[in-house]
């Protein structure tokens, strides 16, 4: 079973303009909304290819009934946690050259019990499961969850004995890497780059900074290069996975498909897990707004997989 926590969801909205000219009144020519927050992504990435998650998530006000009433039609267990704040929407605008600008709100602030009552829903759902379990924990963390949120979300994960894979940035992710409590990490290069506080040029800079956050007890790093696919780091292999380009359509969620893609086969080893992170991902960039793919808009076949890609390439020119 995988069960994903986003302690910051968003209803996400989508407007597409021909031209966005900052200062100007800008017609959109269409919009729509998705529910969003990255972990609500990676479940309905997993449950558009009929993959069972359960997505946990607080939710409040009017935005946030609407963020649930949208999950409810996408074949997803969904165990909201009532909130006294109000779910924040975020708003992507995607231009006619397929340009997108995102503004994310700072979501909601959670209160102490608030907090502690999503750790809560996460701990009863893995009770109830007493299988093989991974728990996603995505995204950006509101005020009042406390820079260390992902490291109690870890240690409820070793209670239950089930496995945390992370998706998040900044000093949220440098608190749970150095507490140990993350199987799986998928930081994009950027994040990646931050956390090891330095540039990272070429694929051996991306592996010796995987491999530094592997030294605190990480075992697989899955690190997105988004037009330039995506590296799987263990300590000792490394495997890089791309495809021909494309002409993204919205790159928003890309990330949680990449990483749902790799949740999905990981069962089928690190070569075909890949592969399949990486299909999915590229399948989400040709999907307006936050859409997740379906089997069908998926072509595993198209991407290449290279074991021991040569260190000394440019991550540019992958
Ligand atoms: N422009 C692109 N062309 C082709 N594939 C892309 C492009 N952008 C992203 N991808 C695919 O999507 C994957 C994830 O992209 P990226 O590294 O941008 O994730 P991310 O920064 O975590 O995204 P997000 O936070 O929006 O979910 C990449 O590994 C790649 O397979
Ligand atoms: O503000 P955060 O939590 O970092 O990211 C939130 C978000 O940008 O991530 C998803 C795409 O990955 C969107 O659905 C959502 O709006």
């Amino acid at each position: 079973m995988i069960l994903t926590l986003t302690p910051n969801p968003s209803l996400d909205r989508t407007f597409e303009v021909d031209d966005l000219a900052v200062g100007e009144v800008v017609r959109a020519t269409a919009t729509r909304k998705d529910p969003g927050g990255k972990g609500v992504n990676v479940a309905r990435a997993l449950g558009a290819n009929a993959v069972p998650a359960t997505a946990v998530l607080p939710v409040g006000g009017a935005d946030g009934a609407q963020l649930v009433d949208l999950l409810a039609t996408s074949g997803i267990t969904v165990a909201p946690v009532r909130v006294g704040g109000e779910t924040r929407s975020n708003v992507t605008v995607v231009d006619a050259a397929g340009r997108t600008t995102k503004l994310n709100a700072p979501g909601t602030a959670l209160t102490e019990a608030e907090a502690t009552a999503l750790l809560d829903a996460v701990a009863a759902a893995l009770g109830a499961q007493p299988d093989d379990r991974v728990v996603v924990g995505a995204g950006s963390l509101p005020a009042g969850a406390g820079d260390d949120f992902y490291v109690r979300l870890g240690q409820v994960c070793a209670r239950a004995g089930a496995r945390l894979a992370l998706d998040t940035s900044g000093a949220p992710l440098a608190a749970a890497v150095a507490a140990g409590v993350a199987s799986l990490v998928k930081p994009n290069d950027e994040e990646l780059a931050e956390l090891a506080g330095r540039e990272l040029r070429t694929v051996g800079d991306v592996v010796a900074a995987a491999r530094d956050v592997m030294r605190a007890g990480v075992a697989q790093a899955l690190v997105s290069l988004g037009s330039h696919g995506a590296l799987l780091v263990t300590p000792e292999r490394t495997w890089w996975a791309g495809g021909p380009p494309l002409v993204p359509l919205s790159t928003v969620g890309a990330g949680d498909s990449t990483l749902a893609g790799y949740l999905s086969a990981a069962h089928l080893g690190p070569r075909q897990a890949l592969r399949t992170a990486v299909a999915w991902g590229r399948a989400a960039v040709l999907l307006p707004g936050s859409g997740v793919p379906a089997p069908a808009q998926i072509h595993p076949d198209d991407v290449q997989v290279v074991a021991e890609p040569d260190p000394t390439t440019a991550v540019e020119e992958l």
